[in-house]
């Protein structure tokens, strides 16, 4: 099997397309809710935008030419598409105002307000900043010097984008990596970054140029595959074309620990590393995780769960209390659903601890708006004979539009 192209490289295939000048062409563009609130707000800006199936032309213009939107930008429910932007827009010569669905205009925002404030940026908020919606007028910015307080690449990106505008170069210091896709695309596009052990060094005043790129399949998508091939009988399961970038693939790791029976096949090094990936059926054993490993998978810990209930022992989960402002408070929506279909898990202020093995039942979940929550379950609910129920259900094409009729396929 094949699955949808990458969402965090799809929301930056078309930041970049937009900021750099002359044609971009993306292919396996993420036809998802999240992205397409992407495209819609650069279309907003006056980029123009093409689309054909999951392909997208981009005739992008760089920020200069952008042109003031005349109503507020709604990024849905994207918080990507939310801090990247701040990060884009703080640098533009015009006004614009950022809101989004109820789950996102509670999601913190000052992490990302505060150092481009720092920067020169004025930008004014509900509660001082806190949260959307937020109105920017852009400003000229000014490069600064800045550690990271959470590993968060929302938040890297961000500056980075507001970086390229500013005068003068940014150091941003950060001491967990996550995924760095920005600074690979940044590259792609003619762009300059440097590296220099956990300091990332950015020239101001950059011009960027149109190129190609083809997004790798999401492998936070994969993920939910991989687990189920490892947890039922008699699997065997290929996943073709998944992004292998290991400042993503923490969930190797932990599968490797947990005595998961699973190959990489073949792997591409070049720009972002990609390759194909197979899994079998495998006896699971507990593991504990935190650190420096949770940046690495952090959208995939509400699976990793799941997974955790079929693995003999005791599975903790630490260090990621980050859980309790995504989408929904995903330590108390895992932990709530799994009890439901009969997990023994419990909820802790920054994980879980979660007890195997157990034989699922049925019942009445729901995803609570948070699409990694609905397919999640809808995974629990081929672990069992009884019938599993999952309320609102439809956010699941946030991140993976076509994931029903591909789970029918397989099962
Ligand atoms: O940069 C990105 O594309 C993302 C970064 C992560 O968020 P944080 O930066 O808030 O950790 C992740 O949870 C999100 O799904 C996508
Ligand atoms: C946290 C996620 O996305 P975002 O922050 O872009 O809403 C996610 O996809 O799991």
């Amino acid at each position: 099997m094949t699955v949808p192209g990458d969402k965090s490289i799809s929301h930056r295939a078309v930041m970049f397309g937009a900021l750099g000048e002359g044609l971009t062409e993306v292919t396996n563009f993420l036809n998802g809710d999240d992205c397409l609130r992407t495209v819609d707000a650069f279309r907003k800006l006056g980029v123009p935008i093409r689309a054909e199936a999951d392909r997208l032309f981009i005739e992008g213009k760089g920020l200069a030419h952008f042109k003031e939107p005349t109503d507020i930008l709604y990024v849905g429910n994207s918080g990507t598409t939310a801090r990247l932007m701040l990060g884009i827009l703080a640098g533009s010569s015009f006004y614009t105002v950022l809101s989004g669905d109820r789950s996102l205009n509670r999601r913190p925002m000052e992490r990302v307000v505060k150092p481009l404030q720092k920067m020169g940026a004025e930008i004014i908020g509900r509660e001082r900043g806190k949260y959307l919606p937020i109105s920017i007028r852009g400003r000229r910015l000014k490069g600064i010097r800045y550690h990271l307080p959470v590993a968060s690449a929302q938040l890297k990106s961000a500056l980075i984008f507001a970086a390229l505008h500013a005068e003068g170069d940014t150091m941003i210091v950060e001491n967990a990596p996550s995924r760095n896709h920005t600074e690979i695309m940044l590259e792609q596009f003619g762009g300059q970054i440097e590296q220099h052990g956990k300091t990332l060094k950015i020239k101001g005043n950059q011009r960027l140029n149109g190129t190609n790129i083809h997004v790798p399949g999401d492998f936070s998508s994969a993920s939910f595959f991989i687990a189920l091939g490892a947890m039922v009988k008699k699997a065997d399961l290929v996943i073709e074309n998944i992004g292998l970038n290991p400042t993503r693939t923490g969930l190797l790791d932990v599968l490797k620990r947990m005595n998961g029976n699973f190959d990489i096949i073949e792997k591409y090094e070049k720009g972002e590393p990609r390759g194909s990936l197979r899994v079998r059926s495998s006896s699971l054993v507990a593991t504990t995780i935190g650190g420096d490993l949770i940046p690495r998978l952090i959208d995939e810990i509400p699976i990793i769960a799941l997974l955790a209930t079929q693995a003999e022992g005791t599975t903790v989960i630490q260090d990621a209390k980050e859980l309790r402002v995504k989408e929904s408070n995903r330590i108390s929506t895992v932990v709530g659903e799994l009890k439901k279909l009969g997990a023994k898990i419990e909820a802790t202020e920054d994980g879980m601890i979660i007890k195997g093995k157990t034989k699922l039942s049925g019942g009445y979940v729901d995803s609570h708006g948070d699409h990694r929550i609905g397919i999640m379950l809808a995974i629990a609910s081929l672990l069992t004979d009884e019938q599993v129920v999952i309320e609102n259900y439809e956010c699941t094409n946030i991140s993976y539009p076509n994931f029903f009729e591909q789970i029918k396929k397989i099962s």
